[in-house]
């Protein structure tokens, strides 16, 4: 029996993989995220992923570990999770009315070998109004959040479109993921 670790503590991602009813556990990797402002978005997500999956392959080096990292990229500027409400007021000013790139990066290491790999989704959100950001950020759900929003949870009712893997701006870009799992032979049922 081949062992999968998602190396993450956001329950995002465990929900998720939770939905392909696969088995596997879950290993925090508490890794450094900071990163070099001159890598470009997908060089960061990819890193940062690669850095999570490797912390917790170390210690179990038989199993399929899974790391993924989550920004959000507006006029040039990466958005990680913001540090209080002031920050999430600003973030969300700044992806009101405008389209912005969410880039998750994903590592997956396998006992031999391992890949690396991002996807990009364009999301389109509405003219928000102060009130409108000020009763979002009020319920408390953009704190531990890129970008200051869950597109999961109320914050879909900031969003007018969306281009690329729903998923994947959740956290974890699931079909790309699996599909990438098949290739590295871990035995998936279906
Ligand atoms: C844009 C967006 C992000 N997010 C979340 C996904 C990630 O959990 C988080 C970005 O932070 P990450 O640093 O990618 O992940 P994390 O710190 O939550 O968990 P870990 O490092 O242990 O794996 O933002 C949403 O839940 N919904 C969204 O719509």
């Amino acid at each position: 029996m081949q062992t999968l670790i998602l190396a993450s503590s956001s329950p995002r991602r465990k929900e998720l993989l939770e939905s392909l009813q696969l088995n596997f556990e879950i290993a925090s990797s508490d890794v450094d995220e900071s990163y070099n402002p001159e890598n470009t978005p997908e060089e960061i997500v990819m890193d940062l992923a690669e850095r999570k999956a490797k912390h917790v392959s170390q210690v179990h080096p038989d199993a399929f570990v899974i790391g993924s990292d989550t920004i959000v990229v507006a006029d040039g500027q990466v958005l990680g999770k913001p540090g209080n409400s002031e920050e999430a007021v600003d973030m969300l000013k700044l992806l009101s009315g405008k389209t912005h790139a969410v880039y998750t990066g994903v590592s997956i290491i396998a006992p031999t070998k391992s890949t690396t790999f991002y996807e990009k989704t364009d999301v389109e959100f509405w003219n928000l109004s102060d009130d409108d950001i000020k009763s979002y950020v009020s319920t408390g759900e953009p704190l531990d959040k890129a970008g200051a929003y869950g597109i999961q949870g109320f914050g879909r009712l900031l969003v007018k479109k969306i281009n690329g893997d729903y998923y994947s701006v959740v956290g974890l870009p699931l079909s790309r993921t699996i599909r990438e799992l098949k290739e590295l032979g871990y035995p998936l049922p279906y």
